[in-house]
C-alpha cells in the first residue's frame, strides 16, 4: 500500500466573511482520503502562521495547506522559503490576489480539488526592506490605504472602496529617486508598485504582464494622478488594460532601490508594514513551491 501525504492546514479564523465556512466538513468531504490525511490547527495571532508553517516544514509535512486571505498565504509561505514544502492555498479572504493570479478557484470545494490533482511547481519571490512578499508590494497611496485598513474592524472590499475614495483627495504625492537598470529617476510618486503576481488582489491588476516564474519584477510608476485618471486607472486595473492609459509606467528588473527625504508607508501583500526613507526590492527566482491547477 502506497503511504498517504500528510497535510497541515493552517487556517485564520479572523479572515474573509463573517458567516463562517466549516473548514473540516468541506475538508472531510472533498479532500481525497485515498491519497491524503491531513491535521489543521488555528492561528491564534497574527504572526502565528509563520512559525505554524516553519514548525510543520521541520516536522516534515510535505504540503501545507494555508486557509485564509493574503496576509495568511504571506505568512505561511515566508515560513516556508528555503524549504521543499510545498505551498497550498485554500482562499478564505476577500483578495486573495496570489491565488487569483495561479488559476486558484475561489470555491473552497473547487481549490481542495486542485490539491487532490497535486501539481506544483516553483514560482518566484520577493522581500521589500527584508519583508518577503509573494504578490505585490508597494510604498504611497496603495501603501497608505493600506494603514488606514489596518487600524479598521471591518475589512473587505466594500470597505477599502470606500477608504480611498474618502483618502484619495487628502493623499498628497511625494519626491524619490528610483534606481533600477543601472539608471536612476527622479519623479513624483503617487504609488510605486513592485508586483511579482499582476494583481493586488480582487481581480484589480496594477501589472498585467507580471509572470510569477520569469524572474522580474514589474514594477509599476504612477507619478501623479487627479479624479478623473483614478477612475480610467481603475477600471484599467479591471479589465487589465491599465497599460493602455498614460498614467502608469512600467520597468521591469531584478532589484530596485528608491530612496526619499521624507518617509513613505509601504505594504507587503497589502499588510501594512511602516514607514521607511530607503527601501530595497528584489526577487528571489523560483525559490517556492506552490500547488495550482495544471497550465496556471
Ligand atoms: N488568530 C488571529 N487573530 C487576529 N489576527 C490574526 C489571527 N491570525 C492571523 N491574523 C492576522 O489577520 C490578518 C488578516 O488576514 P488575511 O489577510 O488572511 O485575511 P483577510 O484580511 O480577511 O483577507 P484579504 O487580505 O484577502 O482581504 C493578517 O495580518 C494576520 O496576521
Amino acid at each position: 500500500m502506497v503511504a498517504k501525504t500528510n497535510i497541515l492546514f493552517i487556517l485564520n479564523p479572523k479572515s474573509g466573511k463573517t458567516s463562517p465556512l466549516n473548514i473540516p466538513d468541506l475538508l472531510n468531504r472533498y479532500l481525497d482520503a485515498q491519497q491524503f490525511t491531513y491535521d489543521l490547527v488555528h492561528t491564534a495571532y497574527a504572526g502565528h502562521a509563520t512559525e505554524l508553517a516553519q514548525q510543520g516544514a521541520r516536522a516534515g509535512y510535505p504540503i501545507i495547506g494555508a486557509i485564509g486571505g493574503d496576509g495568511t498565504v504571506n505568512e505561511v509561505a515566508r515560513g516556508l522559503l528555503d524549504t521543499e514544502t510545498v505551498l497550498a492555498i485554500l482562499p478564505k479572504g476577500s483578495g486573495n490576489g496570489l491565488a487569483r493570479h495561479l488559476g486558484i478557484p475561489m470555491n473552497i470545494r473547487h481549490a481542495i480539488s486542485i490539491i487532490n490533482e497535486k501539481h506544483f511547481s516553483a514560482i518566484d519571490t520577493c522581500t521589500i526592506n527584508e519583508h518577503p512578499f509573494f504578490c505585490t508590494a508597494g510604498i504611497g497611496f496603495d501603501a497608505y490605504i493600506s494603514s488606514i485598513f489596518a487600524n479598521n474592524t471591518k475589512r473587505g472590499l466594500q470597505t477599502y472602496v470606500r477608504l480611498v475614495l474618502q483618502e484619495f483627495s487628502k493623499f498628497r504625492p511625494q519626491e524619490a529617486v528610483l534606481e533600477l537598470n543601472e539608471q536612476q529617476l527622479k519623479t513624483t510618486v503617487f504609488v510605486v508598485a513592485f508586483a511579482n503576481a499582476s494583481q493586488y488582489g480582487n481581480n484589480a491588476h496594477i501589472a498585467p504582464k507580471a509572470d510569477i516564474r520569469d524572474g522580474l519584477l514589474d514594477v509599476c510608476l504612477i507619478r501623479d494622478l487627479d479624479f478623473r485618471k483614478a477612475i480610467n486607472l481603475s477600471l484599467g486595473m479591471l479589465t487589465k488594460r491599465i497599460a493602455a492609459g498614460s498614467s502608469a509606467e512600467y520597468f521591469t528588473t531584478t532589484a530596485i532601490d528608491v530612496t526619499s527625504e521624507q518617509n513613505f508607508k509601504f505594504h507587503a501583500d497589502g499588510e501594512y508594514v511602516g514607514e521607511a526613507s530607503h527601501f530595497y526590492v528584489n526577487i528571489k527566482p523560483l525559490s517556492l513551491r506552490v500547488i495550482h491547477p495544471k497550465g496556471k
